[in-house]
């Protein structure tokens, strides 16, 4: 006889990985592994995940960080852009990714409105993530101006990464989706990386700055920098699953790259169940008790 957990066919979560049953225990992904990851040279890798199975395949492939992103407004709740989306609707898909993982370091995102107002405010919603969520660390946007609420996780024990460069979460602010940091405001960007890393910041995500600057950046900083059309010279990259892995059907930013489209695939499937329904060819005899 086997026991109720051995038979339960869901939610099982990281105790069944789909190959690596029989690998060794993965050694967790650390904040400070990044840092030595870049002080050797090697480059890192992060992608979104807002649930188990995307999770759980991405901690299997090698991906070093997974980010529970506040762009789960548009790519799970459905909304134009990432304001929307509360700390309610993101601590519980957080939740479902850190259980899901055996190695990779899971990021929880702050979203709007959740972590501005003050350092306390930021402390408040960071602790939520991660006793409610579970994550290893959490994010937020923004350079200088949010050194004071970088500061005060810090020392709190919670690590954070920082979010420079086109921050969504400003977008109306910044007058649209626009690279930043091109001529004169590059100093900026410069400057706002400095600030985050003096802050405390573990790493930092720089989204949308000209390739030069986010290279330089790169270069000037002790802290690992995540580009997100940022250029080749940042030590991780990141994109959305949904976008890179062809999910989500529309026009793409420029610093997307499609490795598969998961929308066909989808839709073939679906249309085959729909067929054989309609047509009585499923469920078979072997699908029948
Ligand atoms: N699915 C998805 N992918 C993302 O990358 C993403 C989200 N959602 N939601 C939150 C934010 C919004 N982001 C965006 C949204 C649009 C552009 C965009 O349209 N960029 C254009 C304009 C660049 C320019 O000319 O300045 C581009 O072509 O890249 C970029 C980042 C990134 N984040
Ligand atoms: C695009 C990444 C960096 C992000 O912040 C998100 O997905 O929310
Ligand atoms: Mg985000």
């Amino acid at each position: 006889m086997s026991t109720p957990e051995e038979t339960a066919p869901y939610g099982t979560g990281p105790a069944t990985p789909t190959t690596a049953a029989t690998a060794a225990p993965a050694k967790r992904i650390r904040t400070h592994h990044l840092r030595e990851m870049k002080e050797r040279g090697e480059r890192f890798s992060m992608l979104t995940a807002y649930e188990q199975y995307a999770a759980a395949t991405f901690d299997e492939a090698g991906v070093e960080v997974l980010l529970v992103g506040d762009s789960a407004s548009n790519n799970v709740y459905g909304n134009d852009t990432s304001l929307p989306v509360t700390v309610d609707e993101l601590v519980p898909l957080t939740r479902a990714v850190s259980r899901s993982v055996r190695r990779s370091l899971v990021v929880g995102d702050l979203p709007f409105g959740s972590y501005q107002a003050s350092p306390e405010q930021a402390y408040l919603t960071a602790v939520r993530f991660m006793k409610e969520g579970g994550a290893h660390c959490v994010k937020l946007e923004g350079g200088v101006e949010m050194a004071p609420q970088i500061r005060k996780l810090t020392q709190g024990g919670i690590p954070v990464m920082a979010h420079i460069g086109f921050t969504p979460q400003s977008e109306h602010a910044l007058g649209g989706y626009r690279v930043q940091g091109r001529g004169e405001t590059g100093s900026r960007v410069i400057e706002d990386a400095l600030a985050v890393q003096e802050a405390g910041a573990f790493a930092v995500v720089m989204e949308m700055v000209p390739g030069d600057t986010a290279g330089q950046v790169t270069q000037q900083l002790a802290i690992p920098t995540i580009g997100i059309g940022a250029g080749p010279d940042c030590d991780g990259q990141v994109l959305v699953w949904q976008d890179a892995f062809g999910l989500r059907q529309g026009r793409m930013a420029r610093f997307v790259k499609q490795y598969a489209d998961l929308h066909a695939v989808l839709l073939q499937a679906a249309r085959d169940f729909d067929a054989d329904v309609k047509a009585g060819t499923f469920p078979g005899p072997e699908h029948t008790f």
